[in-house]
């Protein structure tokens, strides 16, 4: 069975994936409509994708910008990530927070993260997959992004592989929210 737990920053969830281990290793569901639906979770899928990331990687943190925004749902099948989810909607009451935990292949934990979230996330460890099941198509004109280190997470993480483009983002200080 799924198991989601609501987090503090609304809408978004921690969700625990069915997973069956057996002589041969493991099976684990990552998505059916019917118990997302029945947990109040509305959620189409449009573009799906992984990325591989070597140990101390950091990528984020990443949105699309409005009319392209999307919800996504973010699993580890595969090595283990400190997953970072910072809620970027102006009228929340949860504006500028975060929330983090470790996502990994022990664990089978997802996130659901709403429109109006920025993500991102370390790995922990070599080889770390990330997968990713996208309510929106990607549009390179409307991807965008907050710096990783300008809102209070500490990612404990002295020397992070990071990519040009992330490092250019605007701290959320200076961040206009288009949300
Ligand atoms: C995200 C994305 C990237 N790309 C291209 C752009 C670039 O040339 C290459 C690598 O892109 P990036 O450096 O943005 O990859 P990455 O940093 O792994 O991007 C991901 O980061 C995490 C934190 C997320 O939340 C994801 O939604 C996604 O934004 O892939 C696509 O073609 N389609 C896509 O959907």
């Amino acid at each position: 069975m799924f198991h989601f737990e609501p987090l503090p920053l609304d809408g978004a969830f921690l969700i625990t994936l069915p997973s069956f281990k057996d002589n041969r290793g493991v099976f684990n569901k990552t998505y059916q409509e019917h118990f997302f639906n029945a947990a109040g979770i509305d959620f189409q899928l449009k573009e799906s994708y992984f990325s591989l990331s070597k140990k101390n990687v950091i990528r984020g943190m990443h949105f699309q910008t409005p009319p392209h925004q999307h919800s996504k749902i973010v699993y580890c099948p595969s090595g283990s990530i400190l997953d970072v989810i910072l809620d970027l909607r102006k009228h929340s009451a949860t504006y500028g927070q975060f929330y983090s935990t470790v996502l990994s292949d022990e664990n089978s934990k997802a996130y659901f993260i709403p429109e109006g979230f920025a993500h991102g996330f370390k790995a922990l460890t070599e080889n770390a997959m990330t997968y990713y099941l996208v309510g929106s198509e990607h549009d390179k004109n409307h991807d965008a992004g907050v710096l990783y280190n300008s809102f209070g997470m500490n990612w404990d993480c002295i020397h992070p592989i990071i990519s040009e483009r992330d490092n250019s983002f605007p701290g959320l200080n200076s961040f206009e929210s288009p949300f």
